[in-house]
């Protein structure tokens, strides 16, 4: 395994000190999808939990509320049934720092005017799954986009987002995918992680960052449903701690992938954000 270019220092600003209290460590608002839908926002919202957010908080509609607060203890819960929902809770909640949106989201017309609220705040955001695809179908919703948004993006959602640039076909050469996300960086205005054994990431005009998981067979086993969640709430997480957007992509790319070698063979989504505190030792965060 490859491991980004991450300085040690930048692993100790995991670390919580003495003198810092649960809101030091930043806010995040993960937004869900409605009933029967909830499982993607609950995984994201836990990774950003485990990742050391201070204060996490699931934004669900009504419908899904019950859900919710059945599955979830540490994490907090609100109402968003609708863009209004979101708008007053961010007006009240200036402590909210960092916000997770598109896994299990929705594609209904009502989703895209709530990332549109959330989008005009230019507070930091991770945009994922159905968050990609609704700026694919609705490129006005893509014109919001700014530099405190990182797009974390698989192949299939890179290429209804970026027409031309994704990969038509394999073998695509990581010359190819660095090229690409260079370029949808720059299209975006945004931080873009573009998901898959080889990571790359990149900001608006700077280098290319690559994870490259090839030769580390136990991270194949991220090919699992609800492990591009988890890696949205990592990077909200440690967006809400105080990260750059760059940074929380590569630290978040980092800290899934040595979770998924930890975790190993049989791994599924629910086990990553459990293998946080086993890595965070190893690390000595
Ligand atoms: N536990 C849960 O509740 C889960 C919910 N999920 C949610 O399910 C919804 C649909 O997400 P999906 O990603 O399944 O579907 P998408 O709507 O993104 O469609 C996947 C399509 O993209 C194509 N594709 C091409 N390259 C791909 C790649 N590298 N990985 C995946 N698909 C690729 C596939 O052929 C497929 O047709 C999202 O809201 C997502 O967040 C998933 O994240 C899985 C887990
Ligand atoms: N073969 C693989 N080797 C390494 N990592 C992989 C592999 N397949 C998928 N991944 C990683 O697993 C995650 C899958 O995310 P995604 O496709 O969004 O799934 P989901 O929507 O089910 O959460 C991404 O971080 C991706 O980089």
């Amino acid at each position: 395994m490859t491991l980004l270019a991450i300085k040690p220092e930048q692993l100790l600003t995991l670390r919580k000190r003495a003198d810092q209290h649960k809101f030091d460590h930043g806010s995040v608002l993960v937004l869900s999808g409605p009933a029967t839908r909830t499982g993607a926002a609950r995984l994201a919202a836990m990774a950003a939990l485990r990742v050391g957010a201070g204060v996490v908080t699931v934004g669900a509609p009504q419908d899904a509320l019950p859900e919710c607060a059945a599955q979830l203890t540490g994490i907090m819960l609100r109402e968003v049934s609708e863009a209004l929902d979101l708008s007053l809770i961010l007006a009240e909640d200036q402590r909210i720092n960092a916000m997770c949106i598109g896994p299990g989201f929705g594609l209904e017309a009502a989703n895209g005017a709530t990332l549109r609220a959330a989008l005009a705040t230019q507070r930091a955001v991770v945009l994922d799954a159905d968050a990609l695809t609704l700026m694919a179908q609705d490129r006005e919703l893509f014109t919001q986009l700014h530099e405190q948004c990182v797009l974390t993006p698989h192949a299939g959602e890179f290429r209804r987002l970026f027409p031309g640039l994704g990969e038509d076909d394999v073998p695509f050469d990581l010359n190819e995918k660095k090229d690409a996300t260079m370029r949808a960086a720059d299209l975006s205005g945004s931080v873009v992680l573009y998901k898959g054994a080889l990571t790359t990431i990149a900001a608006p005009g700077c280098p290319v960052a690559v994870m490259d998981t090839t030769s580390e067979p136990k991270a194949a086993w991220l090919a699992t449903a609800g492990a591009g969640d988890v890696l949205a709430g990592l990077i909200a997480g440690l967006l809400a701690r105080g990260n750059s957007p760059a940074e929380a992509a590569e630290l978040g790319a980092l800290l899934h992938a040595l979770a998924a070698k930890l975790a190993g063979p049989g791994l599924i989504a629910e086990d990553l954000p459990k293998q946080i505190p086993v890595l965070y030792r190893e690390l000595g965060v």
